[in-house]
């Protein structure tokens, strides 16, 4: 068989290459549909016809929208007539629209994605007379960097989570729970909406630890995590802030609000105990609160005030709530 290069312009030479393009364009591993302007098909290759399960003589000549009544009509009609409009290629990504053909993926490295995942590039096509009266559409297989992505995406996010989350209590860590608490400094202090900070500490945990045991301790701490995440309001912000010392963000809270909040808290804890080894173990929190303060600097002058209020509740016998500029209670 002679190559393309080699057939002159005899007629039986152009059958000739008309065969070895059409060889071609059947072989090519991406979709290849010819539509008219009444987006009739006028060429359906191997690709579609393996994945569609459409053979390329019941494909011709049929309308596509007849023949896939599941595809985004009004969508796609624009797109193809943009094409003819303006004589110029266009497309569309995976990540704009996962699939234009519902086909399965059969791809053996992508064995988690069931669906194939598509570009699609539209091509006006010029006649001899230079008008467009055909748009090709090219269907590309990007199952498998559309499945790379996402899973690259999806340990991204595991990885900022964790990076965020305290091992042991599952709440933020210092580290991301402090960056939440500058954000809310800066949004309450520019828009001048209350805000409030508790900080609390476990209560002899020294001595909680050195007769119970470290482990014991850690059970006591998930304990406090636990009932922290289930008190607090799904605006409110919870972290470990250090060992046995945690805190809370209250956005759009007096501390009035909060010290209601911070009591409730306190006595859930003090009447809760910790279950460990078969025994009942008991545990207490002192608890220290501030009001934001138009007259305070930065974050750290925020946790000072608490940390304060938290010193008079040690101070004053522990297992009770403080508020900054208040005496202890
Ligand atoms: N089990 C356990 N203990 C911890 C952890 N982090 C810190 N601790 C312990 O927490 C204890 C804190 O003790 P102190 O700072 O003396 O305070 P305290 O005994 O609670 O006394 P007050 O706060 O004054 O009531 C120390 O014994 C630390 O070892 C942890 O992750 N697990």
């Amino acid at each position: 068989m002679p190559d393309i290069d080699s057939i002159t312009d005899n007629p039986a030479d152009g059958m000739q290459r008309l065969h070895l393009i059409m060889q071609l364009l059947q072989t090519l591993d991406n979709g290849l549909i010819l539509l008219d302007r009444d987006h009739n098909i006028q060429l359906w290759n191997s690709f579609m016809e393996n994945h569609s399960g459409i053979s390329t003589s019941d494909a011709r000549n049929r309308n596509l929208f007849e023949l896939f009544p599941d595809l985004p009509q009004a969508w796609l009609k624009r797109k193809i007539e943009s094409v003819f409009k303006l004589q110029s290629r266009t497309f569309c990504t995976w990540e704009e629209h996962p699939r234009l053909f519902n086909f399965k993926s059969t791809r053996p490295m992508t064995g988690h994605s069931a669906k194939m995942y598509q570009n699609i590039t539209f091509i006006p096509l010029h006649g001899l007379d230079k008008t467009v009266n055909q748009v090709c559409l090219l269907v590309y297989d990007v199952t498998e960097i559309a499945t790379r992505k996402k899973e690259l995406e999806s340990a991204n996010e595991s990885l900022r989570l964790v990076s965020r989350t305290d091992g042991l209590t599952k709440l933020y860590n210092r580290a991301y729970w402090e960056e939440c608490l500058k954000l809310e400094f800066q949004r309450s202090q520019r828009s001048g909406r209350p805000a409030s900070l508790i900080l609390l500490d476990i209560d002899h945990f020294k001595t909680f630890n050195d007769t119970h045991g470290h482990q014991a301790g850690d059970q006591a701490l998930r304990m406090v995590g636990q009932l922290l995440q289930k008190f607090r309001r799904a605006t409110d912000t919870a972290g470990r802030y250090g060992g046995e010392e945690f805190g809370i963000i209250l956005p759009e809270t007096t501390v009035e609000q909060a010290k209601i909040f911070a009591e409730r808290l306190r006595l859930k804890i003090a009447t809760s105990d910790v279950i460990w080894d078969g025994e009942s173990l008991a545990l207490s929190i002192s608890i220290g609160i501030s009001a934001l303060q138009a007259d305070m600097n930065t974050h750290q002058d925020w946790i000072e005030a608490s940390d304060n209020a938290l010193y008079q509740s040690k101070a004053a016998g522990r297992n009770r709530v403080s508020v900054a500029g208040d005496s202890a209670e």
